[in-house]
């Protein structure tokens, strides 16, 4: 299913059932376009406030789920704060409250040689996460493969707590204690999503395991940008601009 079958279907089963669905929806290449640069990106005026009425719709059961920390999506939605999971599901905050994750002096150290490191490489941008990070070759792209065999080595060095991921011109080390779909599973131990069905709407790699729990639980699940890269996600939007046209109409 693409684009206007895919809208529709949204725009149906919401608008039909609000208190049957809950959201989850990642952020960069999703609700926002990709940029340049991490920090380059723009938030529409009008997408904090229709993401608002839209979670009210649905009695507060719409979640950001996303690669970036907690606190940098919060800023991204000023003045509103919504169930979050960030660092690909290591952080999260729902009815439970809010758990985040510290980096240890090893990494934090790690960190160091790796920004040391990538001024040999020009173009090559590394965003501190905390306890995450992310080498950016979107401005580099001849950097790729070194970035990769020196991201594997940073990995091994990382050890078991941390997991390469690898997303858009970009390879990252995050906790690897949970991913985006066990994120989803703890959102669902609560209020307001306990015993609703999923919509999740994502654009990446790291999305593919919350689009597995939106199958398992019978909910859809829908991958955005062109077709081509391999998905298990049953629907498709070609683009950002396509998801943020469903979030205006769902919340009109
Ligand atoms: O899970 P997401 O919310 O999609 O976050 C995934 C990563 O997104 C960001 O990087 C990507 O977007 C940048 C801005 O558009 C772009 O410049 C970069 O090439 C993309 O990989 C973010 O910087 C990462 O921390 C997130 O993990
Ligand atoms: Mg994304």
């Amino acid at each position: 299913m693409q684009d206007d079958d895919a809208t529709q279907e949204m725009l149906s089963l919401v608008l039909e059932e609000p208190d049957h669905w809950a959201m989850f929806l990642d952020i960069d290449g999703t609700l926002l376009n990709l940029a340049p640069t991490p920090d380059a990106i723009e938030v529409p005026e009008a997408l904090p406030g229709q993401l608002h009425r839209l979670s009210n719709k649905l009695g507060g059961a719409l979640a950001l789920v996303t690669g970036r920390s907690l606190s940098y999506a919060d800023e991204l939605f000023k003045p509103f704060e919504f169930p979050t999971a960030g660092l690909h599901g290591a952080e999260i905050r729902n009815a439970a409250g809010m758990q985040t994750v510290e980096a240890t002096a090893e990494f934090q150290a790690l960190k160091h040689a790796l920004t040391a490191e990538a001024e040999h490489y020009p173009g090559v941008l590394i965003e501190d996460k905390g306890a995450a990070v992310a080498a950016h070759y979107r401005l580099a792209p001849e950097y790729e493969k070194v970035l990769e065999d020196r991201m594997h080595h940073y990995a091994e060095l990382a050890g078991p707590n941390w997991a390469l991921q690898l997303g858009k011109m970009v390879f990252e080390l995050r906790p690897a204690r949970s991913s985006k779909g066990d994120a989803l599973e703890r959102f669902f131990q609560s209020d307001p999503f306990k015993n609703r069905c999923p919509i999740t709407i994502g654009d990446d790699l790291t999305d593919e395991s919350m689009f597995a729990i939106a199958n398992a639980r019978g909910g859809v699940s829908v991958r955005v940008g062109a077709i081509g890269a391999p998905s298990c996600a049953t629907s498709r939007l070609s683009s950002s601009a396509l998801v943020r046209n469903v979030i205006a109409a769902l919340a009109a």
